[in-house]
């Protein structure tokens, strides 16, 4: 601990213990908006495997990738990755080739993660592999767990999960109960690791950077260069002041909110947004996000429940709407969205566009114009006229969810930064395609394929959230 409160004092950061938190990072100076506040590598990470998107086991790219011949279960894009990662792979791979084939293409990215925890261990105990104060198995074992607070179903996936790694990894000694305590610290600990533009790529244990802790309206934002985890003020947060980053999607209301944070991290949040919790202002953003309109579209008022529970009364008009005609709308958004899912995982793309046009014309009849669920809509439309290159039209619904954006990522929020590049991206690509439609682009020097990809852009803002990884 001494050896990295001392590492921590020449960045300027201490860790203190707060009753109700336990552990956090204070600044001990101002930091401000972009500044780095402290950068992590990860004690162990693991690429995500998905089929046909496989990635290096060192630098998660995937492209140029060749199989290790040994296990064949990791893959490397070359031997510069493959020789800085060997002497913790040489142990994984003489343990995942002890498996029959077909159980070792079945090993989790969690399993692995695991796997190479306590090889890693291993290493350092036998000095293979150097410990630094900021990264070192002592660090991992501070690690919060919630093993105790845990339900009985949870504890019986991580009890199985542990007999795997100990059939990988063979060691007599193993201690069962503590690997499944471990599984618990990486549900409540590690990061996805994403890309530039926000994809995720892999998951990664960052000691130091789970020393954080969470707000719905924090002051700073963990991103990633490569695997290096970077924590990045996006306010100016005075000397003495706890940094604080978002272990989920902020955009939800506080009941939203909340319930991911007790059913993944254990806690009841009483950040400044969540202790307004049955405040009217509280409420009346709940209504708007996660509620329904006006029955006078023209209005834009939000609805609150009637006092008899027979409808919801319009807050600036006082119309009343209908219990029943929102019902009913309701559960036809709801079958539609259940039988998008299934046909959009058949792959017909034209399909699934049509579903989606349906779902947002009744989305539009039935909640407020700044509806998440809305905007959710609004976003698979634009990502599937993105992939059929229609950019015109997805720029009007990238441009339709940019208030919704404003409203719910204030401040300097990478999502709001990312969903302006993404219109910038459109625009510029809809003037290209408009130039190639009047024939003068051949004077400009350009075409389309000059330019990165706003379909890559776009999926990266998806999968931002998972910023944190659920087992
Ligand atoms: C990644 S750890 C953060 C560091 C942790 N405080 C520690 O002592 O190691 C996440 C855990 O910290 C606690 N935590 C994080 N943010 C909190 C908050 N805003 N209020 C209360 N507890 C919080 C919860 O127990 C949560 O499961």
């Amino acid at each position: 601990m001494e050896e990295l409160q001392s590492a921590l004092k020449e960045r300027d950061l201490i860790v203190c213990t707060l009753p109700e938190k336990g552990r956090c990072l204070l600044t001990t100076r101002d930091f401000y908006p972009g500044e780095v506040i402290i950068s992590q590598e990860p004690y162990v990470c693991v690429p995500n495997k998905s089929s046909g998107n496989r990635r290096c086991d060192g630098c998660f790219t995937s492209s140029n990738l060749r199989k290790c011949s040994a296990c064949h279960v990791v893959w490397y894009c070359g031997s510069t990755c493959q020789k800085l990662d060997w002497k913790l792979h040489r142990l994984e791979c003489q343990a995942l080739s002890r498996l029959d084939m077909d159980k070792r293409k079945s090993v989790t990215p969690s399993i692995r993660l695991m796997v190479k925890l306590y090889l890693r261990r291993k290493l350092e105990s036998e000095k293979v592999i150097p410990t630094t104060a900021t990264n070192n198995y002592n660090l991992v074992e501070a690690l919060v767990s919630h093993i105790s607070d845990i339900d009985e179903k949870q504890l019986v996936l991580y009890a199985q999960m542990a007999s795997l790694v100990n059939l990988i990894l063979q060691w007599p000694e193993i201690n069962m109960k503590e690997i499944a305590e471990n599984f618990s610290k990486f549900a409540c600990n590690a990061h996805t690791i994403c890309d530039g533009e926000l994809r995720p790529l892999g998951t990664g244990l960052y000691p130091v950077i789970s020393i954080i802790n969470h707000s719905c309206l924090p002051n700073s934002v963990l991103v990633f260069e490569g695997r290096l985890a970077v924590v990045r003020a996006v306010q100016h947060i005075t000397q003495g002041a706890e940094v604080l980053i978002s272990y989920i999607d902020t955009a939800g209301s506080t009941m939203t909110r909340q319930k991911a944070l007790t059913e993944q991290y254990l806690f009841t949040c009483t950040c400044p947004r969540c202790i307004k919790a049955g405040q009217s202002d509280d409420i009346q953003e709940s209504a708007i996000l996660e509620g329904y309109q006006c029955k006078d579209y023209q209005c834009n008022g939000f609805l609150l429940r009637s006092s008899d529970g027979k409808g919801f009364i319009c807050q600036r008009c006082g119309v009343v709407r209908d219990k029943e005609e929102i019902r009913k709308i309701a559960s036809e958004v709801k079958s539609m969205l259940d039988t998008v899912l299934m046909s959009s995982s058949a792959g017909n793309h034209q399909e699934t566009f049509f579903m989606y046009q349906k779902i947002e014309t009744l989305q539009r009849k039935l909640c407020h114009p700044f509806s998440i669920s809305l905007m959710q809509t609004c976003e698979k439309l634009l990502e599937i006229l993105m992939e059929q290159q229609n950019w015109r039209e997805a720029l009007a619904y990238c441009r339709l969810t940019i208030p919704v954006y404003q409203r719910v990522y204030p401040g300097f929020h990478p999502l709001l930064g990312l969903q302006y590049y993404t219109c910038g991206k459109l625009e510029w690509q809809s003037l290209l395609a408009y130039w190639h439609s009047v024939g003068l682009p051949k004077s400009t020097g350009m075409c389309v394929q000059d330019f990165y990809s706003p379909v890559e852009v776009y999926k990266g803002l998806k999968g931002f959230w998972a910023t944190r990884t659920v087992l």
